[in-house]
């Protein structure tokens, strides 16, 4: 992918050829699309370009993408630097409060800000927001189950999202970039992850999709193993899943996201690897697919 900003007539000369070429865009025209963003495709300058443009094509055919982003590899490497060690729990983050101002500093005000920057440079009109603002995602304390609670800090859990906000940006032509911070009812801010937010986001709007970016095909039967993609699997087996033993750490959570957007009724869900370049456009705008499918 060469560097350097699309000028706005190539785009609109990209999109044609897609609505010629691709007429199913059409069935997808207006609806939501929820991204989460994250992974080697937010991390590897070249990929983020690629990512970026697609997003912003997707825009202009019709669609509506909608960004959550991650960040947490950037969170742990600002931990590290100014002495503090970053330590989770099943997954989660233990956040005090002076890692909450950091993630806040590093996902509101770092990570967020230069993917709102790139939209925009792309020709795309981003807008940035965190939980926080328009109270988007409202949050309580997660509490862990089990006599071995841990105090997870300000780690929080979605009460409600303000789909309200998102669909007004929408309409509008705007991209939503929201960043995984939540706003507590005394407006204190909790830190949640990424994919459960996206997953919760999508419910909200009543997406058409939720598709989770990530750093591998897909889920496996053996993570060791990426011969073992499995392609499609419904709420029964992607629940099951993540109470075995086939699905560790950063998957569990994401499955977690697919059963909650299906639930809520979003026809589908998708893990695909972010690696892949143009992955979001194959996933959309191919009848194969890439990745993993969950459906209801
Ligand atoms: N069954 C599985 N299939 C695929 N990946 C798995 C599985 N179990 C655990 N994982 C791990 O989940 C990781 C993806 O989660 P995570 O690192 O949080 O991704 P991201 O940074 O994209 O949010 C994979 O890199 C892999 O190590
Ligand atoms: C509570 C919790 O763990 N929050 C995450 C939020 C960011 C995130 O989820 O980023 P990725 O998607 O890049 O992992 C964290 O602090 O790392």
């Amino acid at each position: 992918m060469s560097g350097g900003p699309l000028g706005q007539s190539e785009l609109e000369r990209r999109a044609g050829v897609l609505i010629e070429a691709l007429p199913y865009i059409r069935s997808f025209a207006g609806k939501s699309f929820v991204i989460k963003y994250g992974g080697s495709a937010m991390s590897d300058p070249a990929l983020q370009q690629a990512v970026i443009t697609d997003l912003v094509l997707l825009k202009y055919v019709g669609l509506h993408p909608v960004v959550v982003h991650g960040g947490g590899g950037r969170l742990s490497q600002w931990m590290r630097r100014l002495g503090m060690e970053p330590r989770f729990v099943e997954g989660l983050r233990v956040t005090d409060a002076e890692t909450m101002q950091l993630a806040q500093m590093v996902l509101v005000g770092s990570v967020n800000q230069e993917i709102v920057a790139l939209i925009n440079r792309m020709g795309g009109r981003a807008v940035g927001l965190s939980g926080t603002d328009g109270n988007l995602i409202v949050a309580r304390k997660r509490q862990t189950p089990g006599k071995e609670a841990v105090d997870l800090g300000f780690v929080g859990e979605v009460e409600k999202v303000n789909a309200g906000l998102i669909h007004l940006l929408e309409r509008d032509g705007y991209i939503p970039v929201i960043s995984s911070i939540g706003v507590g009812l005394s407006g204190e801010p909790y830190n949640i992850n990424a994919d459960t937010v996206a997953g919760e986001v999508a419910a909200a709007l009543k997406a058409d999709k939720l598709i989770l970016l990530t750093d591998v095909r897909g889920v496996m039967e053996d993570p060791a193993d990426p011969g073992t993609l499995i392609s499609t699997l419904d709420v029964e087996q992607a629940r099951h899943l993540v109470t075995g033993h086939a699905v560790k750490e950063g998957m569990i959570p994401k499955l977690e996201a697919c059963v909650k957007a299906l639930e809520a009724g979003v026809p589908r869900a998708h893990i695909i690897d972010g690696r892949r370049e143009h992955a979001l456009l194959l996933e959309l705008f191919t009848d194969r697919g890439i990745g993993t499918m969950v459906v209801g």
